[in-house]
């Protein structure tokens, strides 16, 4: 029988929580930030712990919280960058569906989850809110699952609902949930999703990364027709597409008629419940063969930077993580294997500060994804090929997208290279 804990001033961790312990919590808009701040209130009574991050949108951790969480995580997704660049956090460069699928089997162990749920449904039963990547695997597999219910977080529709029985603890909030940060689209990022926007073929199963290019992409695939999503996030603009006909599913090779995705990006104007969606885990979502048997599968990611040969770094900036390999080398290979299939990284030529985007060699020899991997880069000077193309073919294409004011000193670098 679960306890009922109304409010949180009758829980305490230590009942839970033992030293040594590995944590692990719901990600993204599902950040369970309640018991986020007790584990914090009471972390010197915890004894050292392992706090494993994946995406974040708050920042909540800081630096001083290290003197008992030891914090380590897939990368500087979100907010996790700050940690990344003040030296607290150690990463572990893993591809989302192996994570997934690692503690799903208990090759990684998890002992304490803190979930973020939403419900309870007629019969009783929760569900994994806006947040399907890992939760099912958490409830499944960690010795203490304390679940924060949040009044605000949506029913949505998953692949099971998590029973009553299976949650150690529960505490009820209605604290409204943190939103993702987004910025506005600007020309340069229109211009890259009006290139982008060629490459994705009639009846093509889409997946979009996250963040404001991604969107801008989305919107410029209005006059599509009956599209289909297999993606990570399921965003606002991807619903828009499902509501104006550009997006049907009636082709996708799985989940036919339904988006297929894994988390949702919180939107208080949204009642998800009337749209064909279904979360599934990560590890069944980003599976090899499910996204290579997709029809047509196009995946649309962001980048830090391209180097002359086609490697991709998605993770780091000198100084820092900024991102991780999440889903991306999943995605990148499995729309590569699908019949039809198209990979397209996308990136402003150009950082805010005026640092080149594509370059003779990746920040700190970081490879997300292998030059033999590489298929489309975008940037808003136009598009390239580079698939089944030369190492000297692959630098003169990239180098005919750069910033003009950049395109010298890569050629000399290349020569250099040579
Ligand atoms: C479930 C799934 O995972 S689905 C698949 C999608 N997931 C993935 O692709 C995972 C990997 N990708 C990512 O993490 C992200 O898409 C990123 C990091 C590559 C891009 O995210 P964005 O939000 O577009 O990052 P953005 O371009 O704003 O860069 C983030 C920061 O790095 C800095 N930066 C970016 N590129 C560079 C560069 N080449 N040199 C120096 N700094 C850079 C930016 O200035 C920015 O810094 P700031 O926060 O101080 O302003």
């Amino acid at each position: 029988m679960t306890p009922a804990l109304d409010d949180l001033g009758s829980l305490d961790l230590t009942k839970w929580i033992r030293a040594g312990d590995r944590l692990l919590w719901s990600q993204g808009n599902a950040e369970p930030l309640t018991l986020i701040e007790q584990l914090i209130a009471q972390r010197s009574q915890l004894g050292p712990l392992d706090v494993f991050l994946t995406l974040s949108f708050g920042n909540h951790l800081q630096k001083e919280h290290g003197d008992t969480l030891r914090f380590q995580g897939l990368g500087g997704l979100g907010a996790n960058s700050r940690l990344s660049r003040l030296g607290v956090l150690d990463v572990h460069p893993m591809q989302l569906s192996q994570f997934c699928q690692d503690i799903h089997t208990g090759r990684f162990p998890i002992d304490v989850a803190f979930v973020q749920l939403a419900g309870p449904d007629s019969e009783g039963n929760y569900s994994a809110g806006l947040d399907h990547t890992y939760t099912d695997d958490l409830v499944t597999r960690a010795r203490a699952v304390i679940a924060e219910v949040n009044t605000n977080a949506p029913l949505t529709r998953g692949t099971r609902t998590i029973r009553a029985d299976e949650l150690d603890a529960v505490v009820r909030t209605d604290r409204p949930i943190h939103p993702a940060p987004s910025a506005a689209p600007d020309e340069v990022d229109r211009r890259i999703a009006r290139h982008v926007a060629d490459f994705v073929p009639k009846r093509a199963t889409l997946e979009v990364g996250i963040g404001t290019l991604p969107s801008c992409v989305l919107d410029a695939l209005q006059h599509h027709r009956d599209l289909g999503i297999h993606t990570g996030m399921v965003t606002k603009p991807m619903l828009d597409l499902m509501e104006s006909g550009a997006v049907t599913n009636s082709y996708k090779s799985s989940d036919a008629g339904r988006t297929t995705g894994s988390s949702l990006a919180f939107d208080p104007s949204l009642d998800i419940g009337q749209y064909p969606v279904l979360f599934r885990p990560s590890r069944q979502a980003l599976s090899a063969g499910v996204l290579a048997g997709q029809r047509r599968m196009t995946a649309i990611n962001a980048a830090v930077e391209v180097d002359l040969s086609g490697q991709v770094n998605a993770e780091y900036v000198p100084g820092g993580y900024v991102g991780g390999v999440g889903g991306l080398l999943d995605f990148v290979r499995g729309a590569r294997a699908s019949d039809g299939g198209r990979s397209v990284i996308a990136i402003r030529s150009r950082t805010s500060r005026g640092r080149p985007r594509i370059v003779p060699a990746l920040a700190g020899g970081v490879v997300t994804v292998p030059r033999s991997d590489a298929d489309i880069v975008v940037t808003e000077w136009g598009a390239v090929e580079l698939a089944r193309a030369s190492l000297a073919e692959r630098a003169r294409r990239l180098i005919s997208i750069a910033h003009p004011e950049d395109r010298e000193n890569l050629t000399a670098a290349w020569r250099d290279q040579e």
